[in-house]
């Protein structure tokens, strides 16, 4: 088993026939542009576009397959890299478990050693390519949100404050708001909620509700969004009732065996440092962070003591983006 493999994906492993473990590269130019390779006719979807990359060797870690991969069929040379997600895709014979990473540190120019061709494209082009039916989901990592805009409770504001705050937020690099309860619930303001969704959804961005299912689905947002206390109210994500993108949170201490279970699109992992509002809490630090994030199936978002300041960090320690309070709804 390689080093690296996470908790969940030992656990997988452990209770079905061993799984086809593949290693997958993502390269970005200065430009957010990500390189994909097309696979050779002969081969299992042969004429797909993927991201290169491999099965991983008996013993091998993922970073030493990743940067055995990316030599043969790139000729790069690839120094770091940390962890975006897991995909699983079902098989007859054996589940495939695609590792992603992101390549952080490569030397050399990629060619196409081994594929027919390869390509540099933006995130939200790739859905012009013909994709391998796992990188699809990639693909929607990829263009996934990085800053993730919390607001306080309804109560926090009046009703005339909240639609000036929500434009500071998206002024402030939000692409995403997720609806918060406090000492109200956004259940008691339904009216207001619905104006400040409209709002957000006109700036041509998303929304996610917290904690309430129901309203979720009457609101058409974008994504539910649940605390960990919440989401374990439900014994599976069929019970939840809710057919979108699905986000929990989660802490330092939450097992991922049940996280595999509850089968989450993205996680919230925080506090990564100590905050004012939650003093008696200390930070898990960015090292046990990332040793977190690649435990997980889903991908994962840092919160606690974080901002826009810290995305090229939480990138490199396997995050796909920050999500915070205070860094969009300042006091
Ligand atoms: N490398 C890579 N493989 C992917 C991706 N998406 C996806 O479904 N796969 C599948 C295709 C294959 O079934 C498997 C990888 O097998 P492979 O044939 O590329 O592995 P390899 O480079 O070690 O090749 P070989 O030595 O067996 O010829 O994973 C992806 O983005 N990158």
């Amino acid at each position: 088993m390689p080093r690296s493999a996470g908790l969940s994906e030992r656990a997988l492993m452990m209770s079905q026939p061993a799984p086809l473990l593949v290693v997958a590269g993502v390269l970005a130019d200065s430009t957010g542009r990500v390189l994909i390779a097309k696979r050779p006719a002969h081969k299992h979807h042969g004429g797909c576009w993927e991201f290169p990359g491999g099965k991983l060797e008996s013993g091998e870690s993922v970073g030493d397959g990743l940067a055995r991969e990316l030599r043969e069929e790139l000729g790069i040379a690839v120094t770091t890299s940390a962890r975006i997600g897991l995909v699983v895709e079902p098989r007859p014979q054996h589940e495939l478990h695609l590792i992603v990473q992101r390549v952080l540190a490569w030397s050399g120019s990629p060619q196409a050693l081994e594929h027919s061709d390869i390509a540099w494209c933006q995130p939200n082009e790739l859905q012009r390519f013909h994709l391998a039916p796992a990188d699809r989901r990639i693909a929607q990592w990829l263009c996934a949100p990085a800053q993730l805009a919390v607001t306080p409770g309804p109560e926090s504001l009046s009703d005339s404050e909240w639609p000036a705050r929500i434009d500071l937020a998206l002024r402030r690099g939000a692409e995403r708001v997720h609806f918060r309860g406090g000492a109200h619930s956004w259940a008691q303001h339904p009216d207001g909620l619905a104006r400040l969704i409209a709002q957000v959804h006109a700036a041509g961005l998303t929304v996610a509700l917290h904690d309430l299912p129901e309203l979720a689905v009457s609101l058409y947002v974008d994504a539910l969004h649940l605390s960990e206390r919440c989401a374990r109210q439900f014994e599976s994500r069929a019970d939840i009732g809710w057919p979108g993108l699905l986000g929990i949170s989660v802490h330092a201490d939450t097992d991922s065996d049940w996280i595999r279970r509850v089968q989450p699109d993205y996680l919230l992992l925080g506090q990564v440092h100590g905050t004012p509002s939650h003093p008696d809490r200390q930070g898990m630090g960015w090292a046990r962070f990332a040793e977190l994030a690649a435990a997980y199936c889903a991908p994962v978002y840092a919160i606690g003591g974080v901002g826009p300041a810290d995305l090229q960090s939480a990138k490199t320690h396997g995050a796909l983006g920050v999500a915070s309070i205070s860094a969009y709804f300042p006091t």
